[in-house]
């Protein structure tokens, strides 16, 4: 089966908090990259909701089932719930995503930069995993190149996500050829496992296609900060010609 995207729309979100409001619309957003043959939609809400926020979550959730498409729903379980925030697992059982990505960022984490500690957080993971299959998501675990993804399927996982961000920093450098063994074996582990592989984070254009082509059996890429970014300098060309039409109209 070929690689199904994910566009992940927390930057949508960004720029909306940055003003107040509501542009730019983040279902908007959603329904161009849907009508635009998207698979599905990722946001990662944070308890300090810098990003997608709790009403996000909910109209995401109606919207991508109106479509018939993956809500992909990310975050760490382990984040306490408080004033705005309702806790990771809450926000499953009202939104009921598709897929749940279970991610270990604490509140001062700038990004997502590190998978989960399999060995150490097991028993931890173990009866949540379970609670969030029981309410239907397909539950995957991010997970670093070289970690013991096999104890992911012990947990309970259906699949691991493949944190990207060094593979995407070795390909700026140069350093493709020696990061992506790392990943096609921590692939093809978690696939001897039992589970399917999705990857995300700092993929683009430009790093997508090497990583793809040299990872077995990847389901599902997220994408998020390299689209948005990429659909604005996409984008600015036209918006300007627009705006000029209109002041040489004046
Ligand atoms: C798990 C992961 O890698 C993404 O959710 C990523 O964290 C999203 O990017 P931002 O943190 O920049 O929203
Ligand atoms: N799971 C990764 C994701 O959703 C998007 O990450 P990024 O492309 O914003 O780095």
């Amino acid at each position: 089966m070929s690689c199904r995207l994910s566009v992940n729309l927390n930057k949508i979100a960004v720029l909306r908090n940055s003003r107040g409001g509501r542009e730019p619309d983040i279902l908007q957003a959603a329904r161009a990259c849907l009508d635009a043959g998207a698979h599905g939609i990722t946001v990662h809400p944070r308890p300090d909701a810098r990003h997608a926020r709790h009403d996000d979550v909910l109209a995401l959730a109606g919207l991508t089932r109106d479509y018939g498409v993956e809500f992909n729903l990310e975050g760490n379980p382990f984040a306490q719930a408080r004033d705005g925030y309702v806790g990771f697992l809450r926000l499953c059982e009202l939104a009921h995503p598709a897929q749940a990505t279970l991610v270990p960022d604490d509140d001062a984490q700038l990004t997502s930069d590190h998978g989960f500690d399999f060995t150490r957080d097991a028993a931890a993971l173990q009866p949540l995993v379970a609670r969030l299959k029981a309410l239907g998501c397909r539950v995957s675990l991010f997970a670093d190149a070289g970690s013991e993804v096999a104890r992911a399927a012990a947990i309970g996982a259906d699949r691991v996500e493949l944190y990207t961000g060094p593979y995407a920093e070795a390909f700026a450098a140069g350093n493709a050829a020696a990061a992506l063994p790392h990943y096609a074996r921590t692939a093809r582990q978690a696939v001897a496992a039992g589970m399917a592989v999705n990857a995300g984070h700092d993929l683009d254009q430009a790093n997508l296609g090497a990583f793809l082509a040299a990872v077995p059996g990847v389901q599902e890429v997220s994408i998020g900060h390299a689209l948005i970014a990429e659909a604005l300098y996409a984008g600015l060309a036209t918006t300007v010609s627009r705006y000029l039409a209109i002041v040489a109209g004046r």
